[in-house]
């Protein structure tokens, strides 16, 4: 019995067989790309090595559709397979700057019909239009890259030698390009997703930037005066209370002026409120003037101020306040009808001296020096008022 065609068909059956594990080892390559991990070139070069690296394609490229063009993406050759030559063949356009029309030509025929095209003798099909001019295919298949029924592009495998591939090429061929089609779907989806997390973190962190610069000015608006911008009432509790205990711990002087405007009441009644508020914030900047950094200059309410001095005795708060007492009368105003005025400023001084009442509560002892400091300024009001006082704290132990 003649045992060659058993060899033959046993033969036939081993190379499909090779075929098959070799097909299966590629889709099993692709599957492994992480397709998060890349850009879409680099993965596409990836799924194009792994599936030349099974295979005998002499070429191999990918183009994606966009709009009504294909644009090359990815290309292989035979040579370049080595794991550190990745990337176009020689003599084949460059990456993404070939377009061909998705309307023509066998890749365009691909698209618009969905199923892949198989030129098995180029140079006598009429489908089939070479690249600028290269003669060096002989057999071309393109398969349509399909996701969810929209076209994404084109695989193709070509061999120079006509009448290269079987149809198992196709049935892989086929398998692959719709695991391409998921795999460039996932990644773009993953990217679409990336970009649109890190717009809205982008977006978050502008909200949080405005939330926290209108923080910032809403905590600045309730600590600072309408009228005159100085500080408010509000600031100079917390604020001053602070000045006092380092006063207390390092045992340095504290100086609190109360400055009220005499016969304010007068100023409003004669010349108008809106001369009054004037006046009001015109004082306010001459008294910011007169402050050194550190020290707290608050309006109390009406027309009444508080100057804080940290590190200043009975000395220089007195001499700081007599200044601002002339200064003030010497002040000439005018009402908007023409009218001159002038006005004169009662102030009542307490001075905390380093060593007094060390243990008391700071906040307790701002509340007794305003006190004092109000006491002061009612004797220069009786007194005839434009002058000062001042108020020896221990003189009055709380
Ligand atoms: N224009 C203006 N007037 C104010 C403001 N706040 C308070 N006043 C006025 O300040 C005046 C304070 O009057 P009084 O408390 O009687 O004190 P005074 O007239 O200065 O008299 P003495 O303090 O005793 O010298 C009132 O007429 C208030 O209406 C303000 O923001 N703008």
């Amino acid at each position: 019995m003649d045992s060659a065609p058993f060899a033959e068909a046993a033969s036939e059956l081993r190379h499909q067989f090779t075929n098959l594990l070799e097909s299966l080892s590629a889709l099993r390559s692709l599957i492994d790309l992480d397709p998060q991990a890349n850009d879409e070139e680099t993965l596409l070069d990836q799924a194009l090595h792994t599936l030349a690296e099974y295979q005998d394609l002499e070429r191999s490229s990918v183009f994606l559709l966009q709009g009504r063009e294909l644009i090359n993406y990815s290309g292989l050759s035979r040579e370049e397979t080595a794991p550190d030559n990745p990337g176009f063949p020689e003599g084949s356009p460059s990456r993404g700057t070939t377009a061909y029309s998705a309307d023509s030509g066998l890749m365009g025929l691909a698209v618009q019909t969905g199923q892949l095209q198989h030129c098995s003798n180029c140079a006598e099909d009429t489908r089939f239009r070479s690249w600028d001019g290269d003669n060096s295919v002989g057999s071309l298949i393109c398969t349509p890259i399909f996701h969810l029924g929209q076209p994404l592009g084109v695989l193709n495998v070509s061999h120079p030698a006509p009448e290269a591939f079987a149809p198992w090429h196709e049935h892989l061929l086929q398998v692959f390009s719709t695991m391409l089609g998921y795999m460039l779907a996932n990644h773009r989806l993953v990217h679409a997703m990336e970009a649109h997390v890190q717009e809205r973190t982008m977006e978050l962190e502008e909200a949080l930037g405005e939330a926290e610069r209108l923080k910032r000015r809403f905590e600045q608006l309730a600590i600072i005066d309408d009228l005159t911008r100085i500080h408010n009432r509000r600031f100079l509790f917390s604020a001053a209370a602070a000045e006092i205990a380092k006063a207390q711990r390092y045992r340095i002087p504290l100086s609190l002026m109360l400055l009220d405007l005499d016969h304010f009441k007068t100023v409003n009644d004669q010349y108008g409120h809106a001369a009054g508020d004037r006046v009001l914030k015109e004082i306010a900047a001459y008294f910011r003037e007169q402050t050194r950094e550190g020290d707290i200059l608050a309006r109390m309410g009406g027309e009444e101020f508080v100057l804080v001095l940290p590190g200043t005795g009975t000395e220089g708060a007195q001499c700081l306040g007599e200044r601002i007492r002339r200064d003030i009368r010497s002040f000439q105003w005018q009402s908007e009808d023409g009218r001159e005025f002038s006005i004169s400023v009662s102030v009542g001084l307490t001075v905390l001296s380093p060593g007094d009442l060390p243990d008391l509560d700071s906040h307790y002892l701002l509340e007794r020096m305003l006190a004092e400091a109000d006491k002061a300024v009612y004797r220069c009001k009786a007194a005839g008022r434009d002058q000062m006082d001042t108020q020896d704290l221990d003189n009055d132990p709380g």
